[in-house]
């Protein structure tokens, strides 16, 4: 019978022979599993132990006498474990208790088969540490949502989860400081112990750089901070330094309190993991050798404090170059924070491609490989799986097999409809990190072809309009199905309905088009698909308002190739019939330009009277005379701006806002008198008509700042 084991096992052989599921066994298992938590699983997955059995469980880590026979079948790895099915007896043996552990989670996937494979498993993890760090920015994970991830990263032997969630205002600033209040306290418990039953590190994160201030009582109020978490179970801590500026960015003084934190903390409490910290400069495109900043926390961190890397950029894939640059200069194998699938930054599009760029030949140059994911919790798990995938068994991995995978375990029931889904919202769309991925592979050949016969000669590829057209049906299928398909996993469902009700107009505005180019020489039949075209457009702009960000289905090749189409076939109706139907599909009206690089690639959006520049998660290093322009397809009446730097009221003198109506003839607009908290309410520029809207760093001065908001709303 057909099987795949999830991980793919470093080597198994399967006997051509199978036995049916023992509903009665003897359990012989070791001392060592006596605590935790492999038995509880083991007797869950079984639940007919019998003391006369004939069927027998031997299971236990290596030094204990029940496995003493296979001591040798054991790889010695961290985490490994030997595993065999035989006529008469199971053995699961462990180089450790998570290698038991991980020996019993690979005996529960060969028991949702018919019959029991007769089997032998060695197997074990390339990377040391593989997980997830819920790390981004936007709304934090739910319990509920946790408690799931962590029971997926058990049955994924992923063995990390670290807590950061940025927008938690205990793991950052304004109340690092301060322990949880009881409520949060209980929650934090609760998922340390369903951590625990599966057999993932819990590690909690703090934020405190950017406002901490090198000093004992600073220092004893961190670790205070960790000890009452330490008392709600937690066993892993990490400091993170990201994303601050100011006195907390010094090297030095990150090293001198995370070795002080080892020394007096994580050692000497003897069960707790390795110390995990994350460096101000953590890529490479805003790391400064030269400063010094990486060497002198290479040199003077304790050897066994891991530092965190996301890459060559803050949005990478992770190649054996990337690690040959950093591993050096930090003296120590990075530990990867791989920013995928994390959508912070393009809040309106799903991240559901496969998993790929990453080498496949570094899995010793690294300590650990954790994915900062989406806050869409269920929708992250089609890369999590493959993360899982790739970090268990690295050469072994495939992206696509593992992909595939990956869906028909979160819906087996719908694979297909999700899959037809999952190809058409993985691109992120135009971003300030220039980051992208493949879309819609399986059709992009075909819409390339129809739409370059269009455009060129006007003539309709047949084989490819036909290809085009069954998968517009897919489309529709797929989301109906989908939105329809009950309590198969609602959580998941839940969280992509808005993008399901999109993608089906996606499917819908398709049809449409494929009726205007066939319908294009004629008169009268052309108007209605052009009207309802149109209608359709409209539609997928002003969609749900549970996501102010709006929301984007198949932006990478689908709608833009439905846009051209769209355009061509009513320009050439116009051209044919003297008629001036509007021939411009969906385009924003608000266009940036910046030569700071950080801010020019930030997509502009539009909302009804609204528009906007993309905010950035990140610190901007606005240098000096660096500007960014918002220019308007039309001059327009504004009847607010809002701005908000994230920085101190002293920072808005550093910067000049003008507005000009011709782009030659600029207006100053006063940033002072409009001031509150770190945001410009209401910039002075009401009733003003404008073309372009300039923000000049004249400081003189490079400004680091952040770029959180930067809306305009017109006159109705
Ligand atoms: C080396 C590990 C430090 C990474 N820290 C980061 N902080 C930000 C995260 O909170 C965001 O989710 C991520 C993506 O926008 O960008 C950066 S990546």
């Amino acid at each position: 019978q057909e099987f795949r084991l999830q991980p793919t096992p470093q080597k198994y052989i399967s006997q051509d022979d199978s036995i049916s599921i023992p509903l009665q066994y003897q359990l012989l298992s070791g001392n060592s599993l006596s605590t935790g938590n492999t038995l509880p699983l083991l007797r869950s997955l079984m639940p007919g132990e019998a003391p006369k059995a004939g069927f027998r469980i031997y299971i236990g880590t290596q030094d204990d006498k029940t496995v003493k026979n296979y001591r040798k079948r054991i790889p010695q790895k961290p985490e490994g474990y030997f595993l065999k099915i035989d006529k008469d007896r199971i053995i699961i043996a462990g180089a450790d208790e998570r290698g038991t552990y991980y020996g019993v989670q690979t005996l529960a996937q060969l028991l949702t088969l018919d019959k029991l494979p007769l089997i032998e498993v060695s197997d074990y993890p390339d990377v040391p540490y593989r997980g997830v760090v819920e790390g981004f920015y936007g709304t934090p994970w739910s319990q509920e949502a946790r408690m799931r991830q962590l029971e997926f990263y058990g049955r994924n032997k992923m063995n990390v989860y670290l807590y950061g969630p940025k927008d938690d205002p205990y793991h950052s600033t304004p109340h690092w400081r301060k322990p949880y209040p009881a409520q949060e306290a209980e929650q934090i418990k609760q998922l340390v112990d369903k951590a625990r039953e599966n057999n993932v590190i819990f590690y909690w994160a703090i934020h405190p750089g950017q406002d901490i201030r090198w000093n004992e009582e600073d220092r004893s109020l961190l670790l205070q901070k960790f000890e009452s978490m330490y008392q709600l179970g937690v066993r892993g801590f990490a400091v993170f330094f990201d994303d601050i500026s100011g006195e907390g960015t010094q090297a030095s003084k990150q090293a001198e309190l995370l070795n002080y934190i080892d020394n007096h903390f994580v050692q000497p409490k003897k069960d707790v993991a390795p110390l995990v910290m994350c460096p101000t400069e953590y890529n490479k495109s805003w790391s400064n050798v030269k400063g010094g900043y990486l060497t002198t926390l290479g040199e003077q961190l304790n050897k066994d404090i891991q530092i965190m890397w996301t890459g060559n950029k803050v949005i990478a894939t992770i190649d054996k170059p990337t690690l040959e640059f950093i591993n050096p200069l930090i003296k120590r194998k990075a530990y990867i924070w791989w920013n995928f699938p994390v959508s912070d930054y393009v809040r309106d599009h799903l991240l559901l491609g496969p998993v790929y760029g990453n080498g496949l030949d570094v899995k010793d140059e690294m300590s650990a490989f954790v994915s900062n994911p989406m806050e869409h919790a269920e929708s992250s798990k089609i890369s999590l799986y493959s993360v899982a995938d790739y970090t268990w068994n690295m050469e072994k991995f495939d992206s696509n097999t593992s992909w595939k995978h990956a869906i028909k375990d979160l819906m087996p029931l719908h694979a297909e409809y999700l899959e037809t889904f999952a190809i058409h919202n993985s691109d992120l769309g135009k971003n300030g990190h220039g980051f992208r991925r493949e879309e819609s592979t399986n059709i992009q050949p075909a819409l390339s072809a129809l739409l370059k016969n269009y455009q060129e000669k006007g003539e309709i590829d047949e084989t490819a309009y036909r290809q085009v057209a069954e998968e517009c049906r897919k489309i529709i299928t797929s989301a109906d199905m989908l939105l329809a398909s009950g309590n198969e996993n609602r959580p998941l469902i839940n969280e992509i309905s808005p993008w399901l009700s999109q993608f089906k107009l996606v499917g819908e505005y398709g049809k449409a088009v494929l009726d205007m180019i066939r319908l294009q020489r004629q008169e009268k039949a052309f108007l209605p698909s052009h009207a309802h075209a149109q209608a359709l457009q409209t539609l997928m702009t002003d969609n749900d308002a549970r996501y102010p960000q709006g929301v984007k289905s198949g932006s990478g090749q689908l709608m833009p190739t439905f846009d051209a189409l769209f355009e061509a076939s009513t320009q050439q109706y116009n051209r044919q019939f003297h008629t001036a139907l509007n021939a411009r599909a969906i385009y924003s009206p608000y266009t940036l330009e910046s030569n700071v690089a950080q801010l020019a690639m930030l997509p502009t959006q539009q909302k009804g009277k609204e528009g906007s520049v993309a905010p950035s998660n990140e610190v901007i290093n606005w240098q000096a005379d660096g500007s960014l322009t918002l220019s308007m397809d039309r001059p327009r009446v504004l009847a607010s701006l809002r701005i908000d730097l994230g920085a101190p009221e002293e920072t808005y003198a550093h910067f000049r806002l003008e507005t000009s109506l011709d782009g030659k003839e600029w207006q100053h607009a006063d940033l002072q008198t409009a001031w509150k908290g770190h945001t410009l309410q209401k910039v002075k520029v009401e009733g003003r008509k404008v073309l372009k809207i300039r923000l000049t760093n004249i400081s003189g001065n490079e400004q680091k700042v952040y770029f959180k908001t930067f809306k305009l709303t017109e006159k109705e």
